[in-house]
C-alpha cells in the first residue's frame, strides 16, 4: 500500500484564508482588528526565521502584528514589564513568547506571567487544566493543527486507537487531550515505553511527537493507519554537497509510507499547520475578548 500524502502546506492556505474572511468580518462588522504580539529573546538563526514568518503571515491575514526584539542578556524583569504591558493593551489579543529563551530566564514563569486569555500557545496552567476538564481553553498551535488535519482526513475520529508517541506539555500531553474529546481511546507512549513498536501497531492514528530523527519505522506502523510526523529535525545530508543538511520529521518517511493509508510529509505537513493555528487562536482570542462569537471550524 501506498500512503496519501497529506498536504499540511495546502491545508494551512484554507485555514488562513478562513482566519482572512474572519478578520474582515470582524473589521467590517465591529470596527477591532486582532492583533498578535511576538517576543523574540536573543539571535537565535532559526527563531528568526520562524518570527519573520509569523509576522508576515500575521499580516497578510490582515491582523496587527507587533513584534518586540530583546538582546539576549534582557533582564528578567524588563521581559516581565514587556509582558504585563501586552497584557494590558487592548489591541493585543494573543501574545507568544518564541522559546527556547536563554539560560538566565525561565519559560514556566515567562508562560505563567501572561494573561491565560492573551496565551495564544495555550502553555498557560490554567489553559491546559481548563483543556484537560473539557472547557473552552486556548488550545497549543501545533496539537490544534493535527487535529483538524486528522478530522480532514478521517471524518469522525470516534472509537479509533489513538497513540501519541512523547509526553511534553507543548504536544504530546494536549493533543492526547484533544483526541480522547473526540472519542479515541488514547495511549500517551514514550520512548521508555515497554515495546513501543508493538503499542505503536496498535494505532489507527498515529502521533510521532519526541525529537528523535526517524525513530518510528515502518514496520511499527498498521497497514492503513494515519500518521501524523510532529518532528522537525535537521540532520546532515552529505548526499546533497558537503556541509549540508535537510529537515526530516520524527518518522522514517520511506518505511512508514508504504504501510500508512495516509501520512503527513516533514516539511509540509505539520509544521506550516502551527503558524496557520497560531493565527487562528489569535482570532479566536479576540472573539472572546470582545464577547462575539467564534470564528467556525477554527477551534477544537
Ligand atoms: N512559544 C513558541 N511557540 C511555538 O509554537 C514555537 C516556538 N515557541 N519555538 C519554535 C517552535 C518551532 N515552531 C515551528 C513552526 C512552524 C514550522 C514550519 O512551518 N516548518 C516548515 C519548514 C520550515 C523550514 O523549512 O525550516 C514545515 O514543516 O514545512 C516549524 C517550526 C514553532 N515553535
Amino acid at each position: 500500500m501506498t500512503a496519501t500524502i497529506i498536504d499540511g502546506k495546502a491545508f494551512a492556505a484554507t485555514v488562513r484564508e478562513k482566519v482572512a474572511a474572519g478578520v474582515a468580518t470582524l473589521k467590517a462588522d465591529h470596527g477591532i482588528t486582532p492583533g498578535l504580539a511576538v517576543v523574540l529573546v536573543g539571535e537565535d538563526p532559526a527563531s528568526q526565521v520562524y518570527v519573520r514568518n509569523k509576522g508576515t503571515q500575521t499580516i497578510e491575514v490582515g491582523m496587527n502584528s507587533f513584534e518586540h526584539k530583546l538582546p539576549a542578556d534582557v533582564p528578567e524583569a524588563e521581559l516581565y514589564a514587556l509582558i504585563d504591558r501586552l497584557n494590558a493593551d487592548p489591541a493585543v489579543h494573543g501574545i507568544l513568547v518564541q522559546f527556547p529563551v536563554p539560560d538566565h530566564l525561565s519559560e514556566t514563569d515567562i508562560v505563567a506571567r501572561i494573561d491565560p486569555a492573551k496565551d495564544v500557545d495555550g502553555l498557560h496552567v490554567v489553559n491546559a487544566g481548563l483543556l484537560a476538564s473539557g472547557q473552552k481553553a486556548m488550545v497549543s498551535c501545533t496539537p490544534l493543527g493535527c487535529l483538524m488535519l486528522l478530522r480532514d482526513q478521517l471524518g469522525s475520529l470516534s472509537g479509533l486507537n489513538a497513540v501519541v508517541v512523547g509526553r511534553s506539555n507543548l504536544v504530546g500531553k494536549p493533543l492526547a487531550q484533544l483526541l480522547l474529546r473526540d472519542s479515541c481511546t488514547v495511549t500517551i507512549a514514550h520512548s521508555r515505553t515497554k515495546d513501543l513498536p508493538e503499542v505503536c501497531r496498535g494505532a489507527d492514528i498515529l502521533i510521532a511527537a519526541v525529537g528523535r530523527p526517524q525513530m518510528v519505522k515502518g514496520d511499527w506502523v498498521k497497514p492503513g493507519a494515519a500518521v501524523i510526523d510532529v518532528g522537525i529535525n535537521r540532520i546532515d545530508a552529505p548526499e546533497r554537497g558537503e556541509g549540508k543538511t535537510r529537515l526530516v520529521g520524527d518518522v522514517d518517511f520511506a518505511s512508514a509510507s508504504e504501510v500508512a493509508g495516509a501520512i503527513t510529509p516533514v516539511p509540509g505537513g505539520v509544521g506550516p499547520m502551527t503558524i496557520a493555528c497560531l493565527l487562528a487562536n489569535t482570532l479566536t482570542a479576540c472573539c472572546r475578548a470582545n464577547d462575539l462569537p467564534e470564528p467556525d471550524g477554527l477551534t477544537a
